[in-house]
């Protein structure tokens, strides 16, 4: 009887925390908005970020270009965080064109995204550099937005979880306190080509990256570790993705100029 009655409780707790596990972890929205906007153009996204409304139990952060950081920061509501869309390896010297997490710290940015997609791409940035400036960063106290992601050609070979999971091993390698991390899964294929993993594509990866980062670092960090998808996420598509159980966010890029972000940040998860 007293070990029918401690098997039904192990159950029990084990049920409640597999049911609490996503709720356990903030859904997390942000809006990349690459290299546009005007002062113009800002001022209107920041009027329909302030008019809402926002949900409250979802974090909210907006990736702006480096120049109108500090503008930004200035106007915005305060639901809603700032992040900056690069930063360097180092602290301060010679490197032209660079900016350091402290410099951000400096103007009260709390939030970078590194490693997307762009930037491994058109920039060239390895695993190697975009892990040491996701170290460099948390170790300054940065929160970080950490991207990854298959191209078309390596998931039509069959490598998609070969190259996520190479992505996250180089991250993890340097990674000592994975508490101010966030992981995006962006395919290459998906970003700004209106071609949206399908959510059965997308919870597949998660599922996996998040078995991976269980078995290579810790099942702790794996449960805790909030797992954003982006590429083409819309008002149209946004809750049908925010609904599986291993999607924790999205990462927008287009439409996080418009305000269907709202709705965005506001979908079924
Ligand atoms: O960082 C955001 C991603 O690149 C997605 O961009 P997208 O929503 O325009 O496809």
């Amino acid at each position: 009887m007293l070990l029918h009655l401690i098997h039904t409780s192990v159950a029990h707790v084990r049920r409640t925390y597999i049911i609490c596990s996503k709720m356990g972890r903030k859904f997390v929205v942000g809006g990349n908005w690459k290299m546009n906007g005007s002062k113009q153009q800002v001022t209107e996204i920041l009027k329909f970020l302030e008019a809402g409304p926002l949900n409250s139990e979802t974090e909210v952060i907006v990736g702006v270009p480096a120049i109108y950081l500090d503008f930004v920061k200035s106007k915005i509501p305060p639901n809603v965080e700032v992040a900056a869309q690069n930063c360097y390896k180092v602290e301060k010297g010679a490197f032209t064109g660079e900016i350091s997490p402290s410099m951000l710290r400096d103007i009260g940015i709390n939030w970078v995204i590194l490693g997307h997609s762009e930037r491994r791409q058109i920039f060239g940035e390895t695993d190697e550099l975009i892990a040491d400036k996701v170290a460099f960063a948390l170790q300054n106290g940065l929160k970080v937005i950490a991207c990854i992601g298959e191209t078309l050609e390596e998931r039509e070979s069959g490598k998609t979880e070969e190259v996520v999971f190479r992505q996250t091993k180089a991250l993890a390698n340097k990674i000592e306190n994975w508490k101010n991390v966030v992981i995006a899964y962006e395919p290459v294929w998906a970003i700004g080509t209106g071609k949206t993993a399908t959510p059965q594509q997308a919870q597949q990866v998660h599922k996996a990256l998040r078995d991976y980062i269980s078995k290579t670092v810790s099942p702790d960090v794996a449960e805790n570790t909030r797992i954003q998808y982006g590429g083409s996420v819309t008002g149209a598509n946004c809750d049908e993705l925010g609904s599986q159980p291993d999607i924790d966010g999205f990462l927008v890029g287009g439409a996080s100029l418009k305000p269907e972000f709202v709705k965005i940040v506001n979908a079924r998860h």
